[in-house]
């Protein structure tokens, strides 16, 4: 249990469960091969079976970590920083936001959009999820939708969700990991038959970088 103070702190967004940071490339979507920073902060209820990083899903297991803290870190190393999780829109992003704006820095998001958006962002990269749909304003706001091909059925899915998202977002196919032998082939198939959609693959996991 955090004590009242931290727990204050948190629901403010002036701290937030910070489970780990790194520089490397970003290895999914639009921004594919570009420098960036990560900031991993930890909790996500939102359940997939599939999920690559589940030591995120329980937020009590990271330490709260003050946003002063965090922003020095990612302003010595980067000029453009992805927020992921976990779930980043489970917490108040308007704070960690301004900051790293504050500092220059353009500020990218990785979310399913489970929650309402909070914060000001460079680039949403909504990643739908059936267990938890998305909120209207991640919807609205996204700049790119990223679809994970897990079985055939996500093909329908990905349609119903390029429905939903504004018509501005540019929209990509990108298998499970652990599918992606039998999925692959299928998602090139598909994007040469429907090719207002792209393939984005997990090209940190072929390069063997975080
Ligand atoms: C770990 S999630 C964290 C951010 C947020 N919770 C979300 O789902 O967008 C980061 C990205 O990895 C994708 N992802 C997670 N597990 C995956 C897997 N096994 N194969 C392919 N993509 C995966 C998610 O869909 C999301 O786009
Ligand atoms: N290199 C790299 N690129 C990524 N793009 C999205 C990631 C994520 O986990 O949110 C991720 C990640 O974990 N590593
Ligand atoms: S929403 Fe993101 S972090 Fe949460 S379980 Fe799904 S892939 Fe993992
Ligand atoms: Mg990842």
């Amino acid at each position: 249990m955090l004590s009242k103070e931290i727990q204050l702190e948190v629901n403010k967004g002036a701290m937030l469960p910070l489970m780990e940071e790194f520089y490397t490339i970003q290895g999914e979507g639009f921004h594919t091969g570009t420098a960036a920073y990560f900031i991993r902060i930890g909790g996500c209820d939102v359940g997939c079976h599939w999920c690559d990083v589940k030591e995120s899903w329980n937020a009590e297991l990271h330490p709260p970590t003050s946003v002063d803290l965090i922003v020095n870190n990612a302003a010595s190393s980067a000029d453009t920083v992805v927020i992921t999780g976990g779930e980043p829109l489970t917490w108040d992003m308007t704070l960690l936001t301004q900051e790293l704006k504050n500092r220059n820095l353009k500020v990218h998001i990785e979310t399913s959009g489970a929650y309402p958006l909070s914060g000001t962002w460079d680039w949403i990269c909504l990643s739908p999820k059936k267990n938890k749909l998305p909120t209207q304003t991640v919807y609205d706001n996204a700049h790119e939708l990223k679809v994970i091909i897990y079985n055939k059925h996500d093909f329908i899915f990905a349609e119903e969700q390029a429905e939903l998202v504004n018509d501005k977002a540019i929209l990509f196919l990108q298998p499970e990991w652990s599918k992606k032998e039998e999925m692959t082939p299928l998602i090139v198939d598909y994007v040469m038959n429907n090719p207002k959609w792209r393939v984005s693959l997990q090209t940190h996991k072929y390069l063997n970088i975080p």
